[in-house]
């Protein structure tokens, strides 16, 4: 094994040269690679090593000696300290570029794709890369309304947030208030005590909002106070509901929820199409940079009207709705028995007409779904982060499908995937980066392969 030189406390000045998607730049030392939180390539810096591994170490910041020409200063006062956005630091301009490099690395890295560079295009980003999310979810303790710290479950208090929608601060104002007047008791995580742990806000374009408390256990007796308490503090609320999520931990939701004021969903348009969105349902969470990833979709599609299009990992449906006019059946698979509903009743809102969707794990219903329904002409993949199972790629093969749109929130198994593909005469034609996480280290990738051999 390799002795590593290093020593914590030890400073030393390196040039940052790369850029991981946890937000730390990368720069080596005795041959030695040295990860720097929030380092920007082209920055030089004089760091303090604060931990020595066998193969690599990491350091703090401690003066910027040279910046990089791509260093700016962070909008955000909590920048730094909160673990909600990695590249504040950073022109969006590099961010786009960087994005692209992390898509264009993996899939020569792990793809063995000889060609990425030229076949990655640019990242699609926002002409203003604020206030763009739809969704936030705060959590609460005695210390106020935030998000988590950086690498760490303790709380950071804040007052606003520039990805989320200006409304957001009365929301997080409101949560307080309720915490400060003992109208609801702040949650504990260690100690798995308290009421509110949490509060889900929604926002649709159209400026309706929808509220979820999250409370470990509920009160009923509780429910009209909380009403007028918050119904007067939140302009635009359409819906005010509870979650009850009596496990510990730090999963968001727990599986019951009550509408308690106002309508249980509210509805949020996507292009032409309209959909209705409850407490639970999964809608993505950048509404413009959602419009632009499908629209790429779309075109990777190039679909002529007559085909059969696959939607698997649907989510609520909202690929395949958005395909359908151009197709002759959409069928739809996902595993979320509630995401499935909403995805029957938004095409059926949308009058879409030739979409089925079932519910099941896609690896284990699609053979079935080929027998009922006819092989795809097109299938489009949009799995979770670890990507799609092996013998769905077998069965895209064994159906000899011409097309794979395949859309991909984590360039590593994107690029494990395609290379799957590629080693059963799939070849990668293009890929896409869209930015629908801005100022995070997340990036949406379409890729289109095609069936060569
Ligand atoms: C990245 S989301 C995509 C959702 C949707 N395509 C959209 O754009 O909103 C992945 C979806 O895959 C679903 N999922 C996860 N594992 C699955 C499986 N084995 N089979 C089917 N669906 C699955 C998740 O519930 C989630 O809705």
């Amino acid at each position: 094994m390799q002795t590593n030189p290093l020593a914590v406390g030890e400073h030393l000045t390196l040039t940052i040269m790369d850029f991981t998607q946890k937000g730390q730049g990368i720069g080596r030392v005795h041959g030695l690679t040295i990860f720097v939180d929030d380092g920007v390539p082209g920055d030089t810096v004089r760091v303090a090593i604060t931990a020595v591994k066998p193969r690599y170490g990491v350091g703090r910041i401690i003066a910027i000696e040279t910046p990089s020409p791509d260093r700016i200063t962070p909008d955000c006062p909590y920048f730094g300290e909160c673990g909600g956005c990695q590249t504040q630091q950073m022109t969006y301009g590099a961010e786009l570029r960087l994005k692209r490099k992390f898509v264009v690395d993996a899939l020569s890295r792990i793809g063995g794709v000889a060609d990425a560079e030229d076949r990655v295009a640019e990242t699609l980003g926002m002409e203003n890369p604020c206030r763009y999310r739809n969704k936030a979810q705060f959590k609460v303790d005695a210390s106020g309304v935030g998000f988590y710290k950086r690498q760490s479950h303790g709380l950071i208090p804040i007052a606003d947030c520039l990805n989320q929608q200006v409304s957001c601060r009365a929301v997080i104002a409101a949560g307080e208030a309720l915490v400060s007047e003992g109208i609801l008791t702040p949650y504990n995580e260690a100690r798995h005590r308290g009421e509110l742990r949490g509060i889900v806000q929604r926002t649709s374009t159209q400026g309706d909002e929808m509220l979820t408390l999250v409370v470990s256990t509920w009160d009923e007796a509780k429910a009209q106070g909380i009403i007028d308490f918050l119904v007067p503090r939140i302009p635009g609320l359409k819906s005010l509901n509870v979650n009850i999520n009596a496990r510990p931990g730090n999963t968001i939701l727990g599986k019951e929820t009550r509408c308690l004021w106002g309508e249980p969903r509210i509805e949020e348009t996507l292009g032409h199409l309209a959909f209705s969105i409850s407490p639970r349902s999964f809608f993505q969470v950048n509404t413009q940079q959602t419009l632009v990833l499908y629209q790429e979709v779309l075109k990777a599609a190039a679909l002529s009207g007559h085909e059969v299009v696959y939607d698997l990992f649907c989510g609520t449906g909202t690929i395949g709705i958005f395909l359908a006019a151009q197709a002759r059946l959409v069928v739809g698979i996902e595993v979320i028995a509630d995401a499935v509903v909403d995805a029957r009743e938004n095409a059926a809102r949308n009058g879409v007409d030739n979409a089925v969707f079932y519910c099941g794990k896609a690896e284990a219903l699609v053979a079935q779904c080929i027998a009922s329904e006819g092989p795809p002409d097109l299938v489009v993949l949009d799995p979770p982060r670890k990507g799609v199972d092996a013998h769905i790629i077998e069965l895209i093969h064994h159906h000899r499908v011409p097309r794979v749109v395949y859309v991909s929130c984590n360039p590593a198994t994107l690029a494990r995937d395609v290379k799957a593909f590629g080693a059963l005469g799939y070849a990668l034609k293009g890929a896409r980066p869209v930015d629908v996480f801005c100022r995070t280290g997340h990036v949406e990738t379409v890729v289109l392969m095609s069936k060569v051999r």
